[in-house]
């Protein structure tokens, strides 16, 4: 359980071990930002705004993992195209149905409100495995006056980004700290940062059920091992048996993708017209840098009861 109460009071506080990971906080307002380096030389950048990862490299710091437009916007005037956004209470359009969701945005308020820094903890052996755990929190108190209005719901999320060597792992910890019941949908949008659209494949997904939104929402079957990219793509895979998604290049692994009581993707590339058409695109042709596996909870609802508490995340893997 993460101390509310805990503010980082020294950060990297002087010690007569080797040096252990080093936590920065850097900038202002809407613009500031976590960054967090191992010994080794990998990293991690979050942004207040959204508790956007928009950074995360391993290699020893050698390979960037994550696509983040050129025109993203950084200073919490949008969400961030690109990066990991948090996708909170409601994934996509809302239902019209008057679903209490019903007058949020698109993709909800997680990745367009400011959280607060929790704290660092670390961990160090002696194998030069260190690690490094960023929390951070969104609770009522910190929504605007118009998403507390659209969604009025008691709740404190704690959303923990863990760094270490290999793999990056983040996780929502979701709480209803009010007296009545609320659903919610929740998503991690990742933008995975790849060479060639055209030379991509995605494995662990066969057999499974998923929604074409590029074909009016309709109902398929993966029927093929290896799903690759060839135009727009954006569907919405459910209850997946495997734990696992490969992101592959030129049929070499390159990311794996772990799901942690999250049943289901999202695989969405804009291709060429899309990309376009989005005005914090850029480059234009940067579709063909991006995939985004988005693991989450979004067919249906997760309703939690008075006091009760939800966790799911993903763990990726870069495997250079
Ligand atoms: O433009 P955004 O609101 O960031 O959404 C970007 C994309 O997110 C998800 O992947 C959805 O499945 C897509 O339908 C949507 O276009």
């Amino acid at each position: 359980m993460v101390d509310r109460a805990n503010r980082p009071s020294a950060l990297n506080a002087p010690s007569a071990a080797a040096p252990g990971p080093q936590v920065d906080i850097s900038g202002s307002g809407a613009s500031s930002k976590v960054t967090a380096t191992l010994p080794s030389g990998e990293s991690v950048e979050v942004l207040l705004y959204g508790a956007t990862v928009t950074s995360w490299k391993s290699d020893g710091g050698k390979a960037e993992n994550l696509w983040v437009s050129e025109k993203a916007a950084l200073d919490g005037s949008k969400a961030v195209r690109g990066g990991i956004p948090v996708v909170f209470p409601v994934f996509g359009p809302p239902p019209k149905d008057g679903h209490p969701t019903s007058s949020l945005p698109q993709h909800g308020f997680g990745r367009t409100s400011r959280w607060e820094f929790l704290g660092k903890s670390t961990s160090e052996d002696a194998l030069d495995s260190s690690s490094v755990k960023l929390d951070f929190g969104l609770y009522t108190s910190g929504l605007t006056e118009d998403a507390r209005k659209a969604w009025p719901f008691d709740f404190g999320l704690v959303y923990s980004v863990t760094l270490s060597k290999d793999s990056l792992q983040t996780v929502i910890n979701v709480r209803n700290e009010g007296e009545s019941s609320f659903e919610f949908q929740f998503l991690l949008h990742t933008y995975f940062k790849i060479q060639d659209i055209s030379k991509v494949s995605i494995n662990g997904l066969l057999g499974v059920e998923y929604i074409d939104k590029v074909l009016n929402a309709s109902t398929h079957q993966q029927s093929d091992a290896s799903l690759t990219i060839t135009g727009e793509v954006d569907r919405v895979y459910a209850s997946i048996p495997q734990d696992t998604t490969t992101i592959l290049e030129s049929g070499t692994p390159r990311f794996d993708v772990v799901r942690d009581n999250l049943s289901d993707t999202v695989v969405w590339n804009p291709w060429i017209e899309k990309a376009k058409a989005m005005g914090d695109f850029s480059p234009d042709d940067g579709y063909k840098n991006m995939i985004c596996v988005e693991v989450g909870a979004v067919k249906g609802w997760q309703k939690l009861e008075k006091g009760e508490v939800f966790e799911g995340g993903q763990t990726i893997k870069s495997l250079l």
